[in-house]
């Protein structure tokens, strides 16, 4: 399986990601650079952490309109998975592939820390290695990670099972404790917590890398076990 991972001035996660396929998953994966514009000979689209722009006019805002993100809408669509992690989450929901917004902690403060992650939904391309409810532990790493959303849109998010993940303990004041969330297709996922920094038990705790091993499972089903 082929991953891309995009690369914007500011990203800083973008390592971690590449090494979290290459080395603890053991798949491929290519830095992309964000002023690139194709990205149809990937299987999968990965979004890292950093501060894109120096977050500056709002995180995520000047990276959503990068000309990649054409590629990663078109890419999206045609079903193929997209990940965002932190400021990739951010970026999601300011190309307007995720609903929602994203404000600044609660506390006004960074924080950064090891928390526990409630897997809300494991029936998810994203999600099928982990137990329904199951509580994982993964680290948080942002300044900006309340997301916000209207009553209307948590309640679509409800009744189309997007609420991937949340938090038992909330650190941030995310609106309903909310972590990830995936869109109606349930092919693209953004998440605050960082998976790509929790594969392999130096780490402190591999349970992200079960993101990436969902990911390749189905994958597998789709492409490889059906041929
Ligand atoms: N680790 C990150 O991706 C940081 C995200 C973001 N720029 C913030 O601090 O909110």
């Amino acid at each position: 399986m082929k991953f891309a991972v995009i690369v914007f001035p500011g990203s800083n996660c973008d390592r971690d990601m590449l090494y979290a396929i290459t080395d603890a998953l053991q798949e491929e994966a290519h830095f992309v650079w964000h002023s690139e514009s194709d990205l149809s000979s990937y299987d999968a689209i990965l979004l890292p952490g950093g501060f894109s722009y120096g977050d500056y006019l709002r995180s995520g805002a000047m990276s959503s309109t990068s000309p990649i993100m054409r590629a990663v809408k078109e890419e999206a669509g045609k079903g193929k998975p997209v990940l965002g992690v932190c400021n990739g989450f951010q970026i999601l929901l300011e190309a307007g592939l995720l609903p929602g917004a994203m404000l600044a902690n609660e506390n006004l403060s960074f924080i950064c820390r090891n928390i526990p992650v409630r897997v809300e939904q494991n029936d998810t391309l994203f999600t099928n290695a982990f137990d329904q409810k199951e509580d994982i532990i993964l680290p948080i790493a942002h300044g900006d990670g309340n997301y916000y959303c209207d009553d209307a849109t948590y309640q679509s998010l409800v009744e189309h099972d997007q609420i991937v993940f949340t938090y038992p303990s909330n650190p941030n004041g995310s609106v309903h404790d909310i972590a990830g969330i995936c869109n109606e297709q349930g092919n693209v996922l953004g998440m605050m917590p960082h998976p790509e920094r929790a594969v392999e038990a130096l780490l402190g705790s591999t349970d992200g890398l079960k993101i990436f091993q969902s990911i390749l499972t189905n994958w597998r089903e789709a492409h490889v076990l059906n041929t």
